[in-house]
């Protein structure tokens, strides 16, 4: 399959469908419209599934998509690359903040390594897809070529096509990459129009008088980008973003071309949901932002898709927590319209 392939495969959301879920919803056990935001996430299912009511998720899978950033040679993160191995290993362990909360909603955890620097082998419980040893340097060059962007898309596809088989009905995005909120915010940037120092901030603890060197290394890598030839969406993505962003974007495009519902975790894995509907704009109707990260970007998403996160806990982990937390609440939103009794209902036993 190529890139080119995947994005065809995506089909506009069923507005029928849509249009039934609003009119089931009016005719349920409670005031029209007393379930407020729940209602119109309930309708989005619908519409992603093409059917009303729409199937309840049952087995919902995070992929946390994890590799390396030439960029952190800028002195942008406070932490050392080795960490991004460290947790990839963690999160297989166990042990990681996502796993805690994936055994709390339910879900399945599945690691890929699409790119981290390391000299060993990928340990046991991880996913094997590395395209290379981290990303250049997007302040200097194009942090990937455009094959390199094309395999870590791929990548991404193909976890999630096999996920799905595999019977997954809900995909969540997480990842982990030092340096990689430096790359998210050139891409939000890039894709939106933002000032970087309106979408630039400490990422994972970044001491705060260098937050406004890393504003600057990501205005020198957007003057760069802009200088280069111009090779649209994907291009983009190749030049200032990771190969985690490449994975998700993959994601959430075979989530989107396979009618199932992506929750979109916070500011990296939104940078990269950026990407997927620049190349594919038909992919918005089936993501869903899942919590607002407390980074300066991380209203970009929701922003884009026109509605709010469904969460709002200030966190600005990544690694797929915020979205996950969201799970019950996509799996209510699917069950009201699914399981409620009628206002009819009420009526006769009145
Ligand atoms: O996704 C978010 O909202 C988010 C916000 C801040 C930090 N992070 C995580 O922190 C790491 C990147 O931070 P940094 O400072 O090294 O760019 C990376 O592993 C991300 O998963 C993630
Ligand atoms: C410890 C640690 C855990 C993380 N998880 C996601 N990004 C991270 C960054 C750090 C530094």
């Amino acid at each position: 399959m190529t890139v080119e392939e995947l994005i065809a495969a995506v089909r506009p959301v069923d507005q029928e469908a849509l249009q039934r879920a609003r009119d089931r919803h009016a005719g349920l056990a409670k005031p029209p419209g007393s379930l407020g935001r729940l209602e119109h996430l309930g309708a989005r299912l619908a519409a992603m599934s093409g059917q009303c009511p729409p199937p309840v998720p049952s087995a919902p899978v995070v992929v946390v998509a994890a590799a390396d950033h030439g960029v952190h040679a800028e002195g942008v993160s406070d932490w050392p690359q080795e960490v991004t191995a460290a947790m990839v290993a963690t999160v297989a362990a166990g042990g990681a903040a996502v796993n805690a909360i994936a055994r709390t909603v339910g879900a399945r955890v599945v690691v890929a390594d699409v790119g981290t620097l390391r000299l060993g082998p990928v340990p046991d419980g991880v996913r094997d897809e590395r395209v290379r040893s981290g990303t250049r340097d997007l302040a200097v060059e194009p942090a990937m070529t455009l094959d390199e962007c094309r395999t870590a898309i791929l990548a991404g596809a193909q976890v999630a096509a096999e996920l799905i088989d595999g019977g997954a009905d809900l995909l969540v995005t997480g990842e982990v990459g030092i340096g990689n909120t430096t790359a998210s915010a050139a891409l939000i940037a890039a894709y939106t129009g933002a000032d970087p120092a309106d979408v630039t901030g400490k990422g994972a603890n970044l001491d705060h008088g260098r937050t406004a060197h890393k504003v600057g290394v990501v205005r020198t890598a957007l003057a760069r980008h802009a200088a280069a030839p111009d090779h649209g969406a994907l291009g983009t993505l190749a030049s200032l973003g990771g190969l985690e962003h490449a994975a998700l974007a993959g994601v959430m495009l075979a989530g989107a071309a396979a009618r199932v519902p992506v929750l979109v975790d916070g500011v990296v894995a939104g940078a990269a949901a950026l990407a997927a509907v620049a190349l594919c704009p038909e992919a918005a109707g089936y993501l869903v932002a899942g919590h607002t990260s407390a980074e300066p970007g991380g209203h970009t998403l929701p922003d884009r898709l026109g509605e709010p996160a469904l969460l709002d806990l200030s966190l600005r982990l990544g690694e797929g927590t915020g979205a996950l937390l969201a799970v019950p609440l996509v799996q209510a939103a699917a069950r009201v319209l699914a399981e409620m009794a009628t206002l009819a209902d009420v009526t006769k036993n009145a």
